[in-house]
């Protein structure tokens, strides 16, 4: 019904190829690549569907292991999950100790968090020095993988001695991170046939991590202490997948092309619950005359026209609230939020006329 192909303002875009009548559901996407749902509501919103009822913890668990931080709405959202997500038992382990981890942090820090940082301040006209994340990242990596640091915390045999405190966002973060980097780690040796859920079809989506890093530098540290305490306690066989090119893949992606998992209905007082990633319904660029609605339907993502659409014209979603504002405040708040000017047909036409 559609294909993917450039556009001339904003990298790749969704095109129909056939007329499609108004409210087709033109695509589903069925499960993220990788998602996260905030520490503050997890015992709130089932990790299956993402079911969420305000103050009300969930009371389904994995069988055998309460330690994976997940919480499921009924037993049948928690099969679908094992099944689904975790068939081979691999991610469970990782989640759990991910907990282990925070919980040994929060026990020997308390509220004594290392580098505790201000995540909205924004710097307007800051700008790192072009090779300096560069360079910076390839010194973190020549020090976790250094063979003369003996005194390396790293390597330490026991847990207890590896766990970096971290703010909760950062723990989310790294959650986010290591879904994604058990996928990689079965998709070598079981390769997908799905071109979308493999680790090239996700890491070919659109990064922005430079534009995330200048106008929050305090990012940049945050980013590299997730890949640390990732390095320091993911299990051995999935050590060599833990690169710092591969957290900041994941952490870059979810600049470009995150969904909120915001509760439902939605509307302007909805929370956001979580994050997501489904590379398959990133390919949708934002206008801010939308043809397609996104309406998350439990764990998929639901892609539905919202008026006829001629064949060969660009199927574009919008990427959040502002529709009602004029050109110029959407302007804004796409190049804040999202780091793009937006160039689809209807602000075109407005700043034209404005000009
Ligand atoms: C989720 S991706 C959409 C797919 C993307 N075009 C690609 O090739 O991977 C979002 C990115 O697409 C580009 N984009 C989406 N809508 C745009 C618009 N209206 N104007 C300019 N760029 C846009 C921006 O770079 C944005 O960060």
């Amino acid at each position: 019904m559609f294909e993917i192909r450039p556009t001339t303002y904003g990298g790749r875009g969704c095109f129909a190829t056939c007329a499609i009548p108004r409210g087709t559901l033109v695509h589903i996407a069925t499960t993220p690549f990788t998602a996260v749902i905030f520490r503050d509501f997890r015992k709130e919103v089932c990790a299956y569907c993402f079911a969420y009822e305000i103050n009300r913890t969930w009371k389904v668990r994995l069988r055998g292991t309460e330690s994976a931080g997940l919480w499921f709405c009924s037993e049948s959202c928690r099969e679908q999950w094992v099944n689904e997500e975790d068939p081979s038992c691999e991610l469970v382990p990782v989640l759990e100790v991910i907990e282990q981890a925070v919980a040994i942090a929060r026990r020997k820090l308390q509220s004594a968090k290392t580098g505790e940082y201000d995540e909205d301040f924004v710097h307007e006209d800051f700008s790192f020095e072009s090779d300096a994340i560069e360079k910076l990242w390839e010194h973190v990596e020549g020090l976790v993988t250094s063979n003369s640091v003996t005194a390396n915390p790293l390597r330490n045999p026991t847990l207890k001695n590896r766990v970096l405190a971290l703010e909760d966002i950062e723990y989310d973060s790294a959650r986010l991170v290591a879904v994604a980097i058990v996928r990689l780690y079965l998709e070598s040796y079981n390769t997908s046939t799905v071109p979308w859920f493999t680790w090239n079809g996700f890491s070919g989506l659109e990064s922005h991590e430079k534009d995330l890093i200048n106008r929050l530098p305090a990012l940049l540290e945050s980013h590299i202490r997730v890949f640390i305490f990732l390095k320091a306690i993911m299990p051995k066989k999935l050590q060599p997948f833990v690169t710092t090119a591969n957290v900041r893949a994941v952490l870059g992606r979810e600049s470009a092309n995150a969904f909120g998992i915001w509760q439902l209905p939605l509307n302007s007082e909805s929370e956001c619950l979580g994050s997501s990633i489904f590379p398959s319904g990133s390919y949708f660029n934002h206008s801010c005359d939308p043809n397609v609605i996104k309406t998350r339907n439990g764990r998929q993502m639901h892609f539905t026209t919202s008026c006829a659409v001629r064949d060969g014209e660009e199927l574009c979603i919008s990427y959040g609230m502002m529709l009602k504002m004029p050109v110029q405040a959407r302007q804004n708040l796409l190049q804040e939020q999202w780091y793009f000017k937006c160039g689809c047909s209807r602000c075109t036409a407005e700043l034209a006329t404005a000009a």
